[in-house]
């Protein structure tokens, strides 16, 4: 951000919070919300939203007594008088009398009376097509019989867990069409600098913005993403576009670091906005904050996240306070960390929390070069962020590992 004269409003309030640890302010953001409310949607809409209530199943499944395999339904010992015609999926057949089968296929309902199943490729059926022959299935065998995944009103999925392709694939073999999902959280990506460039390579001391392609569908698994706006430099602009944004969550890049050219904290201090975290103890990243603004017109509580300008220090702020913070606007479950082994030493700050793009093997976690606060490159490289705890960690030690989202 351009150093700049400020035009109005009262100081910035930087120092005024105590500075919080790494897992002091990751704490502060997960439980700064609550799950927004409950809402139906239809499957089709509902991949990527948390569920508001337990998924509890509309049938018995299977729902019928199903052929597992395509052959025969028998009854009884073999062989066999072979009664015409078959049963496909979809489809019923009259009731099986003892010493007799009929042709199935897999998924069909079984006619009552049914016994086992015939594979096709286990049983001989005579020239005239009346008799089978075979050895004589086991009772029950290649039979899924009615219940047997879930019983009506069974639980399923408890509430928090994440839509994802299976579950919406389990929910309409449940006999859903809508499920009760949590609202997602409307996010709006706020882009300061005007020294950022949208196209070619950085020129006449201007450098790309490389935030924006990777905010942008980071944000979109968390929420609905409005879009991304780039604001300039101008201090009204910057409380304009807070304040009438529609967004639950604003995310902001840049104009962090205290300053003459501070645009966020004076804004966020004239709108009225208590903040929650202002600068946290980790390295990159540490001018980070979080801070509730006041309520929207229609009374819905809103966020503003402000990520540091330095690319990793963004992505830094992403995952201490963006991420928790939409985690549970979602309602989502809160996942258990994920802990590594040190394949080597992982240096450390002195004092702060320091987050590491690392390169994970089976077990173990490897820093990678590039991770400095400007530098995307350790990043686009790695497998997620170790959290290194002040002073760094010895090889061999348990390191903790955010994962950094990636589309497979
Ligand atoms: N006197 C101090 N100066 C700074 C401090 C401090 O504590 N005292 N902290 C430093 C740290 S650490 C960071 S991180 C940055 C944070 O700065 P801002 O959030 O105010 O961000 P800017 O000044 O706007 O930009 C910093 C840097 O990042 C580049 N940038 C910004 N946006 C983008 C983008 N979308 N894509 C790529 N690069 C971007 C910008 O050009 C600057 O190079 O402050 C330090 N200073
Ligand atoms: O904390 Mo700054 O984020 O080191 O670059």
């Amino acid at each position: 951000m351009d150093l700049a004269t400020p035009t109005s409003g009262t100081p910035p309030q930087v120092g005024a919070l105590p500075t919080p640890t790494w897992a002091q302010a990751r704490e502060t953001a997960r439980t700064a919300a609550r799950a927004l409310p409950a809402v139906a949607r239809d499957l089709a809409e509902a991949l990527g939203h948390v569920l508001a209530e337990p998924l509890t199943a509309r049938t018995d499944l299977p729902a019928f007594d199903t052929s597992a395999m395509d052959g025969w339904a028998v009854a009884g010992p073999g062989p066999w008088r072979l009664r015409d015609g078959r049963v496909l999926a979809g489809a019923r057949a009259e009731p099986l009398a003892d010493g007799t089968a009929l042709g199935i296929a897999t998924g069909a309902e079984l006619p009552p009376g049914t016994t086992a199943v015939l594979r096709r490729e286990d049983g001989q059926v005579d020239p005239p097509g009346t008799t089978l022959s075979g050895r004589t299935p086991a009772p029950g065998r290649d039979i899924r019989p009615r219940g047997q995944e879930c019983r009506a009103g069974q639980v399923l999925l408890p509430p928090g867990t994440a839509v994802t392709p299976a579950v919406l694939g389990l929910a309409a073999a449940a006999g859903h069409d809508r499920i009760a999902v949590h609202r997602r959280p409307v996010v709006e990506l706020l882009v300061l600098g005007d020294e950022l460039l949208d196209s070619g390579p950085p020129r006449d001391g201007r450098v790309r913005d490389a935030l924006s392609p990777l905010l942008v569908p980071w944000l979109r698994c968390g929420g609905e993403l409005t879009g991304s706006r780039r604001i300039p430099d101008e201090f009204d602009l910057l409380r304009t576009a807070i304040a009438g944004s529609p967004a639950d969550v604003v995310v902001t890049t840049g104009g962090t670091a205290a300053g003459p050219a501070d645009f966020l904290h004076r804004a966020l201090t004239e709108l009225g906005a208590r903040f929650l975290v202002d600068s946290v103890a980790v390295r990159p990243g540490h001018p980070m904050l979080l801070a509730e603004l006041p309520p929207a017109p229609d009374g819905r509580a809103r966020w503003l996240a402000g990520l540091p300008g330095n690319p990793l220090a963004a992505v830094a702020g992403t995952a201490t306070l963006v991420q928790p913070l939409l985690n549970r606007l979602n309602g989502r479950a809160e996942a258990e960390p994920r802990r590594f082994t040190a394949a080597a030493e992982l240096p450390g700050h002195p004092r702060d929390t320091k987050l590491l793009p690392v390169e994970l093997g089976a077990n173990t976690a490897t820093a990678l070069p590039f991770g400095g606060p400007a530098m995307l490159r350790g990043l686009a490289l790695s497998d997620g962020l170790a959290v290194v705890p002040p002073g760094g960690l010895a090889a061999g030690s348990a390191v903790e590992v955010l994962g950094t989202p990636r589309p497979w």
